[in-house]
């Protein structure tokens, strides 16, 4: 069922200094700051030739990455994401199968302008999975 990474994301505490280790430090093409009110999170996408990787910082009073933060106080890996042909079907069957769809269960519009879905870190060996329609 689930197909390519899409992408890795990393919470971090300070974002323009992550922006500028991975642009200056490691040398990879950065995006500017997108703000995703929607999801609470400021996001600048890093693009490496197979894949992506999200630098995560939280936007607004009730972030769903701030305790992970608080917890990680220099950032961390946060999520992995997998891309699904049908997100309506792998969520059905993911229910079915007993694992927990997080926030009310219904797709919002991710930072690809694709719906998305996350699944809880305790069903999949402690790793907080976001699912993602291709
Ligand atoms: C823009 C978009 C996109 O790419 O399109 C994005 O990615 S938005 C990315 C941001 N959005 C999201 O992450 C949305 C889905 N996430 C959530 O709803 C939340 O982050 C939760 C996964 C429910 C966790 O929230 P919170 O940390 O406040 O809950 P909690 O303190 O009760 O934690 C419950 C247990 O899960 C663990 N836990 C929490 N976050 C975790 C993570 N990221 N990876 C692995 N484990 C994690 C905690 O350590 C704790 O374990 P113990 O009990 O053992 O201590
Ligand atoms: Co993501």
């Amino acid at each position: 069922m689930i197909g390519r990474l899409n992408h890795v994301a990393i919470a971090v505490p300070d974002l323009s200094a992550a922006t500028a280790l991975y642009r200056d430090t490691l040398g990879a093409t950065v995006s500017d700051p997108v703000p995703q009110p929607e999801h609470g999170v400021t996001v600048v996408f890093v693009e490496l030739p197979n894949t992506k990787i999200e630098l995560l910082h939280p936007l607004g009073e009730n972030s769903p990455i701030a305790a992970f933060l608080e917890r990680n106080s220099s950032g961390g890996i946060h999520h992995v994401c997998y891309e699904v042909d049908d997100i309506i079907a792998a969520r059905d069957r993911l229910k079915e199968q007993g694992a927990r769809v997080l926030g009310d269960g219904e797709p919002k519009i991710g930072a690809h302008d694709k719906p998305v879905l996350f699944l809880h870190p305790k069903d999949f060996v402690g790793t907080l999975i976001e699912l993602e329609q291709a």
